[in-house]
């Protein structure tokens, strides 16, 4: 089974692959190394930039019929047979990504995209199977936990879990808003 573990940056994807992973004896991958190692992904920065079609037929050729964990911020828009979409309330977004130096554009950006549910958005359209897990103050094992507990129960898909229109007061500071 392919699992893609997939969300905003800084949400905890890689921490909660890894640890999923572990616990179910599958592969762990990261999208970055991956798309690096077959030659479909350009490093700009201190980013990775990548040919998502390229990494969805790379994936599937490599991957089929595995078991493996697939952490990224694309991984959605790979055909995986599970989707898990970490949500994270915006403000703690926020926080770590300030503290990982972000700038300004750049954290507006991605708080923006967890507010308005972009990566959830985006999984519903490419996949049938989503499954979407709140992390806001749990650890990491009570996360992979509730993964696991949605898995085992076969559960297709899950969403609905989080609603953040009421955190916009919280993020403002942090907002461009279609400004700069
Ligand atoms: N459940 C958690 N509780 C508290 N801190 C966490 C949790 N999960 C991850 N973190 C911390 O948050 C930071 C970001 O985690 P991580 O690198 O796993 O996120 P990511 O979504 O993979 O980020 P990116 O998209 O940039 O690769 C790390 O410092 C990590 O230790």
């Amino acid at each position: 089974m392919i699992i893609a573990v997939s969300g905003t940056p800084g949400v905890g994807k890689t921490t909660v692959s890894k640890l999923l992973s572990e616990r179910l004896g599958y592969e762990y991958v990261s999208v970055k190394d991956f798309a690096l190692m077959k030659g479909i992904g350009e490093p700009v920065g201190e980013e990775v930039e990548i040919d998502v079609d390229a990494l969805a037929r790379e994936v599937r050729a490599e991957f089929s019929g595995k078991n493996v964990v697939i952490d990224g911020h694309l991984s959605h828009l790979v055909l995986a047979d599970v989707v898990v979409v970490l949500r994270l309330h915006p403000k703690v977004v926020a926080e770590r990504l300030k503290s990982r130096g972000y700038s300004h554009q750049k954290l507006a950006e991605n708080v923006e995209a967890e507010l308005i549910d972009v990566i959830l958005v985006e999984a519903l359209e490419e996949n049938e199977s989503v499954l979407e897990v709140d992390t806001t103050g749990k650890t990491p094992e009570e996360i992979v936990d509730e993964i696991l507990e949605l898995l085992e129960k076969g559960m297709k898909k899950r969403v609905g879990v989080v609603d953040w229109t009421g955190a916009y007061d919280d993020v403002l500071q942090y907002l461009m808003l279609g400004g700069d």
